[in-house]
């Protein structure tokens, strides 16, 4: 397990020959301490921690190494670290700084999101307005846009992994599961016609394994167990879908049934549901990934207008959840 973050403070020292030398030490958990847990995983901790030196607050996950190798995760911990190691100058995405390890654990430092949950958030509120979804919309595409254009697919969006900061600005987290695209030969020619449907997209834009929670599970993963870019986009489709009605899209009794309406594209607007938002979930849910909207298209959309894309999108006040 290589140990991540430069050393982050240099102590003056005697060696054995009276010669001062210069200590770089890394951080470790004597640095910090420890508060309430943020939250539980199957092999994880998220605990607040304080960094005693400089009082930043932090969430801090904590990896038991017997667990992970016991319940055979550690390709998924990898997996995190690369992703946030790759994913690190974006406002939206949790922030990793430093991991550092002792004999029972790992521990990976990350950005503290005070808001909690945008799911917490919208359980309170029932349904967020348009004004509302919008911000929270774009901020969270915003977000999609820089993963996918370093070649990361994360694979398990839903409202419980966008979390919320001081400012209730979208923090996406929870990289475990994410898939990172083998980059193209630069040589490689781009002469090929865009794909027009889910086979012909180039094995390196495809994921394979199966992942996600079910209500924002693609139907392309269902039916040929490949994720893609699109595959996203067809959880941020149930995200705008949520946020406007209270309920995901698709929800059933269990698992496999609520599987049986994705790939059937069986659900329902309700009463009420603004006519531009459902225009644009109806070109997200599209069971072809390829003729699902991307990314420029959506930013395009009517439901959109008014939104300033790029650094101001992470300036402007949040809306009052109202
Ligand atoms: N799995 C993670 O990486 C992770 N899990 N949590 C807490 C979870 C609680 C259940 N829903 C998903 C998130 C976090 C992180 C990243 C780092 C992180 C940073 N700040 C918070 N803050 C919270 C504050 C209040 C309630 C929940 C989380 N939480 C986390």
């Amino acid at each position: 397990w290589q140990d991540r973050g430069a050393a982050v403070a240099v102590r003056q020292e005697v060696d054995a020959n009276g010669k001062t030398v210069a200590r770089y030490i890394k951080k470790g958990v004597r640095d910090f301490s420890f508060g309430n847990t943020l939250g539980e995983g199957s092999y994880s901790t998220v605990v607040f921690a304080t960094d005693r030196q400089t009082l930043k607050e932090y969430a801090i996950k904590i990896l038991d190494k017997r667990h992970i190798i016991k319940e055979k995760k550690v390709k998924y911990v990898n997996i995190e670290k690369d992703t946030l190691n790759r994913l690190t100058d974006h406002p939206g995405i949790v922030r990793l700084y430093y991991t550092f390890q002792d004999e029972r654990s790992l521990y990976f430092v990350l950005d503290l999101c005070k808001g909690g949950e945008l799911l917490g958030v919208l359980k309170r509120m029932t349904t967020f307005d348009e004004e509302c979804t919008r911000f929270y919309g774009a901020q969270i595409l915003d977000t999609i846009d820089y993963m996918h254009k370093r070649g990361v697919i994360h694979r398990d969006l839903k409202p419980e992994n966008v979390l919320l900061d001081h400012q209730m600005y979208v923090k996406i987290t929870d990289f475990g599961t994410a898939k990172i695209l083998k980059t193209r030969r630069p040589d490689e020619s781009q002469t090929s016609i865009p794909p027009i449907d889910s086979t012909e997209i180039p094995e390196e834009e495809r994921a394979s394994s199966f992942v996600g929670t079910a209500e924002y599970v693609s139907p392309e993963l269902l039916v040929d167990k490949n994720a893609c870019k699109a595959s996203d986009l067809w959880a941020f489709g149930c995200i705008i879908y949520q946020l406007l009605a209270g309920r995901p899209p698709f929800k059933a009794g269990n698992e496999y049934q609520t599987f049986q309406k994705i790939v059937a594209l069986d659900y329902e607007f309700p009463i009420g549901f603004p006519a531009v938002a459902r225009d644009l979930v109806e070109r997200l849910l599209v069971l072809d990934p390829a003729r699902r909207l991307q990314i420029e298209h959506i930013k395009n959309h009517e439901f959109f207008d008014g939104i300033s894309w790029g650094p101001e999108l992470w300036k402007q006040k949040a809306p009052r959840l109202k």
